[in-house]
């Protein structure tokens, strides 16, 4: 009597447990299902309203014509040495090189061009339908230096081809934007395209010195006009391929904000003297541990409450398991996931606002107590923190009255520009990406850097950070670093890129995706 019992005890249990694990895994189903964006449903499949684009088809000709001007931009060495010093010579033969290598852009009736503090480049490209709101897209000039003993495999400002690459300092930042927005111009103007919906074209001249003259002169002269635009595209982020572990396929992170920027000095004073009679601290020693508390205790980790969240949650379904369902319930698991990012210095960057001591000065010769230590902080401040925050953690964690913290420069984070499916220059840009790739995943993302855009928040709610530049695993070193470098045939998607974004524009509005449209 006893094992009919048992089976019966056991048919049970083993229901029950099948019970237990189907709930389970239903409850997994249902969460990733429902917490991880589908971010290709939408908008792709509405029907855009004009898809007579002109195509271009770039010939064996044209293409050696294309990449001898770009090689010619990245030969003219524009480089930004310091906030104050630049080189003015390679500016001046920058411009007249912009003029004869785009004939159409300087000479069309539809494009008014001016230069802005002697050395940027506004240009107005007239609309067809003056109510359309006109868009900005924006690239810089200027380049940080380079120098060739610290392992180039070329000289920085050859543009030398290795392997279908072109090598240079700028290659990347920013000349192939640049180059690429004016050259798709060129092209659209050639093919007798008339825009319209009116456009502009900022080109600052020292951006790697944070475009004080040349950005914010810019946005002055529009200011005075009282330019008002619908969305400005500038650099920033990229197409990453293999760089983001566990990541399935190459994505296109759209960058919708920017970290905000905080440059800090810490001093030191004492009366100097003999060394042989030292005191028993120094101020290099005060400073030193001064600096050391601050490297030792970063600032909170603030993964999840910020814009990178969306980023996480939009790529969610191109990771396997288990970041799939960590990352599509980041309620429950952005502390566990933070520690995880934090590891890497890239993803760390996303994580939280970022200390990097950059300047460390004190002392004039081995004998003297040195009266004065200087060192420069420099913090990138995440979007869920603002710089008063950054400065009383700054204060706190010194907690040394002998230390005198001073603000030397620094700004909040940027705001946060729009990505749902009514956001125009998102979807535009989305679109104009998916048109061109449609095997990527496009998410919005967050610049851990600074780009001249910050200068023109007042012209435009929505900023955008993107050029179709393909990061693969080590170019994130190669951005302002040595081998900085671009394929040919990226150069071309850039081209094609800017020419489809320029029409993709031409739209009045979006297509419908549910309720109404935003007025533009
Ligand atoms: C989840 C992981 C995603 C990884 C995505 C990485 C893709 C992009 C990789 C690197 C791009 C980061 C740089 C963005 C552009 C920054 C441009 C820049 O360098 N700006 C300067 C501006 C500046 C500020 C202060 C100065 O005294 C001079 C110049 C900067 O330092 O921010
Ligand atoms: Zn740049
Ligand atoms: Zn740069």
């Amino acid at each position: 009597m006893t094992e009919p019992k048992i089976k019966i005890w056991k048919f049970l249990k083993i229901t029950v447990s099948s019970l237990l694990i189907t709930a389970l895994a239903l409850f997994t189903a249902a969460a990733i299902r429902t917490l991880s964006l589908d971010v290709n449903v939408g908008l792709q499949l509405a029907r855009w309203e004009k898809s007579n684009n002109i195509s271009l088809v770039i010939d064996q000709h044209q293409r050696e014509e294309l990449l001898a001007r770009f090689k010619e931009a990245v030969r003219i060495p524009t480089v930004s040495f310091s906030d104050t010093e630049s080189n003015t010579t390679a500016l001046r033969q920058f411009d007249s090189f912009l003029r004869k290598a785009f004939p159409k852009v300087f000479s069309s009736s539809l494009v008014h061009h001016e230069l802005v503090a002697n050395y940027s480049h506004l240009f107005r490209v007239q609309g067809s339908q003056p109510k359309l709101v006109p868009y900005l897209l924006l690239a810089h000039i200027d380049v940080v230096p380079a120098k060739e003993s610290d392992g180039w495999e070329a000289p920085p400002f050859a543009a030398k081809e290795i392997d279908d690459f072109i090598y240079g300092r700028g290659t990347i930042d920013d000349k192939c934007s640049l180059m690429g927005i004016l050259q798709a111009l060129e092209y659209l103007l050639i093919r007798g395209y008339a825009p319209r919906r009116g456009f502009y074209i900022g080109l600052g001249h020292d951006e790697e010195a944070r475009g004080f003259n040349g950005a914010m002169n810019i946005v002055r002269v529009m200011k005075e006009r009282g330019v008002k635009l619908s969305f400005i595209l500038d650099e920033g982020m990229a197409v990453v391929d293999g760089v983001i572990s566990g990541l399935d396929g190459p994505a296109a992170l759209i960058g919708i904000s920017e970290k905000g920027s905080a440059n800090v000095k810490l001093s030191v004073s004492m009366a100097p003297g003999h060394s042989s009679m030292p005191p028993r601290e120094s101020s290099i020693g005060i400073l030193a541990a001064a600096v050391k508390r601050l490297e030792d205790n970063p600032m909170p980790r603030l993964f999840g409450y910020g814009a990178e969240r969306e980023t996480f949650e939009h790529l969610a379904h191109k990771f396997g398991l288990p970041l799939k369902f960590i990352m599509s319930n980041l309620w429950l698991f952005s502390p566990l996931l933070g520690r995880v990012l934090e590891r890497k210095p890239l993803t760390n960057a996303f994580v939280r606002t970022t200390t990097a001591v950059t300047m460390f000065n004190a002392g004039v010769k081995v004998n003297i107590i040195p009266s004065l230590a200087e060192a420069h902080v420099n913090l990138r401040i995440h979007s869920a923190h603002s710089l008063q925050e950054v400065l009383d953690f700054i204060q706190d964690t010194v907690g040394d009255e002998r230390v005198k913290i001073e603000l030397i420069d620094g700004f909040d984070p940027l705001p946060i520009s729009s990505s749902d499916e009514q956001s125009f220059g998102f979807q535009i840009i989305k679109k104009t990406v998916l048109d061109m790739f449609p095997t990527l995943t496009v998410a919005p993302g967050i610049c851990i850097g600074n780009t001249d855009s910050r200068h023109f928040k007042d012209l435009a709610s929505d900023i955008y950070r993107f050029a179709p530049v393909w990061f693969k695993p080590g170019d994130v070193q190669r951005f302002h670093g040595i081998n900085e470098r671009i394929s040919k045939k990226n150069y071309e998607e850039l081209i094609v890129f800017y020419f489809n974004l320029i029409q993709n524009c031409d739209i009045q509005k979006l297509p419908e995706p549910h309720t109404s449209v935003h007025e533009l």
